[in-house]
């Protein structure tokens, strides 16, 4: 499967959002967008999903042009979790269920009821099928969210910041689930605002600033002090340690004088 984001602007509300956004998505890939709060990510999400029509430009998924699609073809390959969740009294069962809703005839089967408690062992909410989702705590229904997602078996997820509620734990299981399903042949992009997480778990980076890519590449190719400040304008440094980088505030460096430690010199 390949998504192709051709040449997109977006404007909303006579405000230009979105302009030049170009790239591409291939099967087993994990693509972060990371960028300031503003700059346009969910926004992009969106229009990926077709919630948003471009004003110019288009989304091609697989050649064919996404917003010719009808929306029960759409849902069977993209899957779209919100920043936010709206709020319902249904059970966190029913809620999974939805997720197969483009699968699903008059009732759900067995077989769907199956995939969606799988989905919800999977994010370690096993047991809390009977529970209002209304009655969760943020991080309880993030991970149910997920669930959805994940039983709706699309080929590209677009998960805008699934981790914000998650404790450490929960953050690095998401990310693992994610990554995992994307190595068996599917792909994802997440918005995600935890540069770290992003750079351990996404083969590339987006950085957007002001609803255009500044930098596209492997975490260790774009991630530096120089492209930080350039899209965010803060100061930080980038350790480089085993294969792995580390985005730390420059002044925390300072007081703390961790760095040698981190880079064995200690
Ligand atoms: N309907 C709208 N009308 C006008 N401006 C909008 C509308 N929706 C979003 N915007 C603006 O578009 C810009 C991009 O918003 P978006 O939500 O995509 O940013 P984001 O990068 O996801 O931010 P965050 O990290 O805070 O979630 C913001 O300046 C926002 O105020």
């Amino acid at each position: 499967m390949i998504l192709r984001i051709e040449n997109i602007k977006v404007v909303l509300n006579s405000v230009e959002v979105l302009r030049d956004v170009e790239f591409e998505v291939r099967e087993g890939e994990l693509i972060a967008l990371l960028g300031p709060n503003g700059s346009g990510k969910s926004t992009l999400l969106r229009t990926i999903f077709g919630l948003i029509k471009p004003a110019c430009g288009a989304v091609y998924l697989n050649g064919r042009k996404l917003h010719d699609m009808q929306i029960a073809e759409v849902v069977k390959s993209l899957g779209y979790l919100p920043q936010e969740n709206s709020e319902t009294k249904l059970r966190v069962i029913d809620v999974v269920l939805l997720g197969r809703t483009p699968y699903i005839g008059i009732k759900p089967s067995w077989e769907d009821l199956e995939i969606a408690r799988e989905a919800l062992s999977m994010v370690g909410m096993g047991g809390f099928e009977n529970r209002r989702f209304s009655e969760l705590s943020g991080g309880e229904k993030q991970k149910v969210m997920l669930a959805r997602i994940f039983c709706q078996q699309a080929k590209l997820l677009l998960l805008d910041e699934p981790t914000s509620h998650l404790d450490i734990k929960s953050q690095i299981e998401v990310m693992g689930i994610v990554k995992r399903t994307v190595n068996n042949g599917k792909a994802a992009i997440v918005a995600i605002h935890d540069i770290n997480l992003a750079a351990s778990f996404c083969n590339r980076i987006l950085m957007v600033k002001n609803g255009k890519i500044f930098y596209a590449g492997r975490p260790t190719e774009i991630i530096n002090a120089e492209s930080i400040m350039d899209v965010f304008g803060i100061e930080v440094e980038v350790i480089h340690h085993k294969n792995r980088i580390f985005v730390v505030p420059q002044e925390g460096i300072e007081s703390a004088g961790w760095r040698d430690e981190v880079l064995g010199r200690g």
